[in-house]
């Protein structure tokens, strides 16, 4: 079963975050299309589309992923390292309540953003999580974080992260575990001895569709092919009014496996 999370872009959209870009005008109605799409390309792939209740008095709230950790049949619940995005949580932990998930949440003082934790499940099985820690995530939330997951038998690593939003605004992975990232933006790439660098900011977020195909964003085009190039079937979406907002590919969804 292929299921995926969104939530749907509320009005105030354009007054979303902004930290470590300049702040651009965003066009609601195109970033409402491009919302339909990036949906549209989810559903074309097989998955299928549970929506989130809106959020509308959030700005950025439809970057679902910064509200949950999902790892079997466990949701932590995250606690937002910005004030505006705490009631983000709510409608989340409704939608995965529902589907029948366990609910664990991130507890004060911690703060922890689903964008900082990338996870990847080994052919072995063995489930690495690597957590950032920087702005909006603090040692409180990852500690909480590890402690949840531990039971399901992950291992939590902390990846200092200092030049970018999140985690996975510098780093993602592939289908194989090969973790690619925009070289600039990461602080550390020999955390992962297996690591890619990709030669365009935006190539460095994939979203994995299946162990062949990824999505991500038409804006890095040249990582695309070195992508293709690696046998890798790609399905492209153009974000960019999330990008001007600091989102990503991996920011509009949560995926639920299982
Ligand atoms: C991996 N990334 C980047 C995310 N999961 N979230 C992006 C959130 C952007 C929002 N304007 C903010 O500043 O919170």
């Amino acid at each position: 079963m292929k299921r995926v999370l969104v939530r749907r872009p509320g009005p105030h959209l354009a007054d979303g975050l902004v930290t470590h870009i300049e702040r651009s005008p965003v066009d609601v109605d195109l970033a409402r299309h491009q919302w339909e799409r990036y949906v549209a390309a989810l559903l074309s792939e097989g998955w299928e589309i549970i929506e989130v209740e809106p959020a509308e008095d959030c700005p950025d709230a439809v970057f679902v992923e910064d509200t949950v950790v999902v790892l079997g049949d466990l949701a932590v619940i995250s606690r937002p390292g910005a004030d505006e995005r705490k009631p983000e949580t709510a409608g989340t932990e409704a939608a995965l309540a529902g589907l029948g998930y366990r609910i664990a949440r991130i507890e004060a003082p911690g703060t922890l953003d689903g964008g900082d934790v990338l996870k990847h499940v080994g052919p072995d099985g063995t489930t690495t999580v690597w957590v950032g820690l920087g702005g909006r995530t603090n040692a409180a939330g990852i500690e909480q974080l590890a402690a949840h997951l531990a039971p399901l038998g992950a291992e939590v690593v902390t990846v200092p992260t200092t030049r970018v939003l999140h985690l996975k605004s510098a780093v993602t992975a592939l289908p194989d575990g090969t973790v690619v990232g925009h070289e600039p933006l990461v602080d550390d790439p020999a955390t992962w001895p297996d690591f890619l660098p990709v030669p365009e900011e935006p190539g460095a977020h994939v979203v994995v569709l299946d162990d062949t195909t990824v999505l991500m964003s038409t804006s890095a085009p040249r990582t695309r092919e070195l992508f293709e190039r690696r046998g890798l079937r790609v399905v492209a979406v153009d974000i960019s009014e999330y990008e001007k907002l600091e989102g990503c590919v991996t920011c509009l969804s949560v995926r639920l496996r299982g």
